[in-house]
């Protein structure tokens, strides 16, 4: 057991986050006069015991003692009572109420998500613990479920809201222009993330977000990196899931607004939340219901919220350590990644953001205080990022990834047909060599028969191809243009008149026909006759053979006519 001070003993570790190690520990003596409660001795306390490179920060010392008054005077039953700070030697530790159970993190992950209205009136009473520490002008800054601890007492959850001042402690001048930043980045408001002067309205953007994690079981944005998370933060709406009833969701929507000025006060907050607890339960009555479904009326905002004060590189809630501090654990709520940041942390919305790449070589120290703060810059990567990396449409047959290597015939030139101009969006720059595929003679681009529209264009794009596409297709010659359509002969589309048109012209032949036959062949003389068939045929053609011979007979040369 190791002594925290004279008048504390720690006994054994509960938990630890990017800030300290908290510890179960018994009050050895009673406190003085400093403490806000000075206990008894034989008393369990947990205590908080702050990471050395913090306790070592003269700025976060300062902090402490400046601060001890606010934290000490913070009572309300939703919240985790400090009753005590200890500043002795490298030592700076906060001695608070022991809370038996599971912080609400380590609840979800065994338990699932809650019911939409056990989710309501959860977070209606840690509004309540907002409601009186905004009035009392202390922001949290650092709201997210591992925050939120669950005191059960006879079967029932009781939360309470703990890490009061912690952000708050941890504003350091010295500290957050260093390179390496913790954080929450699923719990942080749009004006956090962009280092814009913050509100209570902060801490409001992350009960909405932990209002929506409860419901739901994960924060609203997610993302393979923490930048890209951040990134959601400042331009996605959440989506609405199928689970949420309608007056829920209206309350979640009106915390996650990027504007802080439209999100409700705590205290307007808390009881919103209660009215659709009322309203969305099964034995809710048709005024409850009518109440819950008008809840939007009652969200409106603090017209005078509790400002954070502007200390320099105050601008954000993450937790600031220096390198090397603490390891990363992928699987905590709140962790810290090692200086080389790597991938491994970058899915998980809730681990920390990696830390800032140091200056250019040459530059001592951290950046002055007028430049701009880290995570700006971090932001400003991830954007220009995404501006050049634009998803457009590209024509399958040039895009690298869907090609197979293939060995090309040698074809003789081909002339493109000459085609109108079509509109169509910005190439997608072709990879130089490096990319990893065999580089080829390009063939000649197909002309574009049809370019989606942007929407379509977007979901088409980031679609990873994993076959290749047939060869293209020879190209077809361009069609003549068609004549203009004639005017029907049937304008009055009688049914059946073609057909008539046709028969009558068929009989027509026939008849002409038949007469021809009739008046040109020797039938008329067949008929006559009443021979057979075979019969008058011979006879037709003894007469032609006859006719022949008479023929012939009449060219030879007349006999000499001498012998007389
Ligand atoms: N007053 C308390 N009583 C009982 N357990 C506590 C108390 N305060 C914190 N704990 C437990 O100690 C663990 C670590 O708490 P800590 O506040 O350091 O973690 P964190 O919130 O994840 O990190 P941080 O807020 O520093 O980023 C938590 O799992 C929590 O359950």
């Amino acid at each position: 057991m190791r002594p925290v001070g004279s008048k504390y003993l720690l006994e054994e570790p509960l938990g630890r986050g990017a800030t300290g190690t908290v510890w179960r520990a018994r009050q050895r003596e009673t406190a003085g006069a400093e403490a806000a409660v000075p206990g008894q001795p034989g008393e369990t306390v947990a205590i908080k015991v702050l990471k050395e490179e913090l306790a070592s920060d003269a700025d976060v010392v300062m902090r402490f003692l400046r601060e001890r008054s606010v934290l000490l005077r913070l009572t309300h039953p939703n919240i985790v009572r400090v009753r005590d700070l200890v500043v002795e030697g490298d030592l700076l530790a906060l001695v608070m109420d022991l809370v038996e159970g599971p912080d609400l993190h380590r609840y979800l992950r065994e338990n699932g998500p809650l019911t939409p209205v056990a989710a309501a009136l959860l977070t209606a009473q840690i509004a309540d613990a907002l409601g009186a520490s905004h009035a009392d002008g202390v922001v949290h800054r650092d709201l997210k479920p591992a925050n939120v601890l669950l005191r059960q007492t006879g079967g029932e959850m009781h939360p309470m809201l703990t890490d009061f001042g912690i952000a708050r402690l941890a504003d350091s001048p010295g500290l957050t222009r260093t390179h390496e930043f913790v954080g929450t980045p699923a719990y942080i408001a749009p004006e956090s993330a962009e280092g814009r002067p913050q509100t209570s309205a902060v801490d409001i953007y992350g009960a909405g977000i932990l209002l929506y994690e409860l419901v739901t079981g994960r924060p609203p944005f997610s993302g393979g990196s923490a930048l890209e998370v951040l990134h959601q933060h400042l331009s996605a709406e959440p989506r609405r899931p199928s689970t949420v009833p309608d007056p829920l969701w209206t309350v979640i929507e009106r915390c996650l607004r990027k504007n802080p000025g439209e999100r409700p006060s705590a205290e307007n907050l808390a009881r919103g939340l209660r009215v659709v607890a009322d309203g969305i339960g099964v034995h809710a009555n048709s005024a409850q219901i009518g109440a819950a479904e008008n809840v939007g009326a009652l969200l409106a905002p603090d017209p005078a919220p509790a400002q954070v004060p502007d200390a320099p590189g105050a601008a954000d809630p993450t937790q600031v350590l220096p390198h090397g501090a603490g390891g990363y654990d992928p699987n905590g709520a709140t962790s810290v990644l090692p200086q080389t940041g790597g991938p491994a942390g970058a899915a998980d919305p809730t681990a920390v953001l990696p830390p800032v790449p140091p200056g250019p070589p040459g530059q001592s120290g951290g950046p002055g205080p007028e430049d701009p703060h880290p995570w700006q810059n971090q932001l400003r990567a991830a954007r220009d990022r995404n501006e050049q990396t634009q998803v457009q449409y590209l024509d399958p047959n040039e895009d690298p990834l869907r090609r197979r290597p293939q060995r090309q015939v040698a074809r003789p030139p081909q002339q493109p047909p000459q085609q109108p101009p079509q509109r169509r969006p910005q190439q997608q720059p072709q990879p130089g060599p490096g990319y990893g595929y065999p580089q080829q003679p390009q063939p000649q681009p197909q002309p574009q028969r049809y370019a989606p529209p942007p929407e379509r264009q977007r979901r088409q794009q980031p679609q990873p191809q994993r076959y290749a596409p047939p060869p293209p297709e020879p190209q077809r010659p361009a069609r003549e243009p068609r004549p203009p359509r004639q005017r029907s002969a049937n304008p009055m589309r009688i049914p059946g008149l073609g057909c008539l048109k046709g028969c009558l012209f068929t009989v027509l032949i026939l008849f002409v026909a038949g007469w021809l036959v009739w008046e040109l062949s020797p039938l008329q003389d067949w008929i006559g006759t009443g021979k057979g068939y075979w019969e008058q045929l011979s006879d037709w053609f003894g007469s032609v053979t006859g006719w022949i011979e008479d023929l012939g007979g009449a060219e030879e040369p007349s006999a000499p006519s001498g012998t007389n």
